[in-house]
């Protein structure tokens, strides 16, 4: 397999760092967590295993996960003033606007002091994100200040339960725990590095996480999950979405969920979703937003060689869970934030202020001209 060219803008093909946490397409399509497949993780672990894994570089035990899952548990509400501060965020503001602000706002009332307190704000922020999407969202657009615990034993299930106020079946928890692994860590993304920049001159999580979330928001990065389903509820057939696709490629247009910065020819976490999004097709007995899906997906290869990423096919997938597109992107954060935190550690650990150079290419050394001669 030929690797991809990696070169030209946007620093392409250049390290800017080392990590142990993860490979991204070093057989060309392959992704590992502290050398786990992703593959491997997603059939045989829970996201918290993997959440522990990315903070402490080893899978726990039974003991090790059991007393993990507790603590997360325990940080899981929200206090009174965060709350006070989502009902004020209007309804049609933006998600991960509110993810933000979320993050942000809790970093005033609960501050990192000293880094001997990072894996506590790490587990903090992974415990309160659900809430934080839900509570705002239930209260702005159902009038509703939902609880903020549940007994739910995991995350997956956890978030389900805020957002629909029942119990989620076992099959939603299962694909939103192996969704929450997919998007759990992904080496030098956009999002990481701003977490590490921010990082690297010896600033806070909190502020690191922020600055991560407002990068992932962007429709080229994390803001593709939404901006796909947005694209394929247009479609009203396979044959639709071929002809409309076609149409956007003559325009030049970007077709969102498609192409990858690093992978070449598939992204390793596309196959994994694709299945739950067909087997939940199935189930629900209307398997249209499925099938266009795949018709988008021959398209994009047959015509330019461009495959699925991770984020097309979580679009169906959720869509057939019933999570409002507007929480897609939000979801990726409650993930990715493992990845974050993580990274945000290991800079800490071995730190040098990242600071590159540009190459200036402005005007020559001149004079300030008086303002009334110019
Ligand atoms: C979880 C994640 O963040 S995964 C990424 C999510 N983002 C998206 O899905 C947005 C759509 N995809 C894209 O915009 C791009 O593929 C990116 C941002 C992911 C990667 O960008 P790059 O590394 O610059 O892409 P790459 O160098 O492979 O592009 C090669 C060519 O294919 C084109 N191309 C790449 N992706 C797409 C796409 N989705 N739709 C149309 N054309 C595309 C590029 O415009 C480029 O064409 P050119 O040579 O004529 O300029
Ligand atoms: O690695 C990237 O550039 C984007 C990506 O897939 C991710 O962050 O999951």
């Amino acid at each position: 397999m030929v690797d991809k060219k990696l070169t030209g803008a946007g620093l392409r093909g250049q390290s800017a760092g080392e990590t142990k946490l993860c490979t991204v397409g070093k057989s060309g399509s392959g992704l590992t967590y502290c050398g786990y497949d992703v593959s491997d993780l997603a059939d045989n672990a829970t996201f918290e295993e993997v959440a522990y894994l990315l903070f402490n570089g080893e899978l726990p035990n039974q003991a090790e996960l059991d007393a993990y899952k507790s603590e997360l548990k325990s940080m899981r509400d929200l206090p009174d003033a965060l709350k006070s501060v989502l009902k004020l965020i209007p309804k049609n503001a933006h998600p991960m606007d509110v993810m933000r602000t979320g993050c942000s706002f809790l970093g005033n009332l609960e501050p990192e002091n000293s880094f001997a307190e990072q894996n506590k704000a790490a587990n903090r922020l992974l415990a309160a994100f659900p809430a934080i999407m839900c509570y705002w969202y239930k209260f702005t657009h159902d009038g509703v200040e939902i609880d903020c615990t549940t007994d739910e034993d995991l995350l997956a299930g956890h978030f389900l339960r805020l957002l629909n106020g029942k119990t989620p079946s076992e099959q939603h928890r299962k694909v939103m725990d192996v969704s929450l692994i997919l998007y759990a860590e992904h080496e030098f993304n956009a999002s990481t590095f701003t977490a590490r920049v921010c990082a690297s001159t010896l600033s806070d999580m909190y502020s690191c996480v922020t600055g991560a979330i407002g990068t992932l928001r962007g429709p080229l990065h994390g803001g593709a999950n939404e901006a796909a389903m947005d694209m394929i509820l247009k479609f009203k057939s396979p044959k639709d979405a071929k002809v409309q696709m076609a149409g956007m490629l003559e325009r030049k247009e970007k077709i969102m969920g498609f192409g990858h910065a690093i992978y070449r020819e598939s992204d390793p976490r596309n196959v994994i979703i694709k299945r739950w999004s067909e087997k939940l097709a199935q189930e629900n007995g209307n398997t249209s937003l499925y099938d266009i899906s795949v018709a988008c997906e021959e398209f994009m290869w047959d015509s330019k060689k461009l495959f699925c990423n991770a984020d097309f096919f979580h679009a169906s997938t959720y869509n057939y869970m019933g999570i409002p597109t507007k929480l897609f992107t939000p979801i990726f954060v409650c993930s990715r934030l493992t990845g974050w935190a993580a990274h945000i550690m290991e800079q800490r650990s071995n730190n040098r202020i990242i600071r590159p150079s540009a190459d200036y290419i402005g005007s020559e050394p001149r004079k300030v001209i008086g303002i009334s001669e110019r």
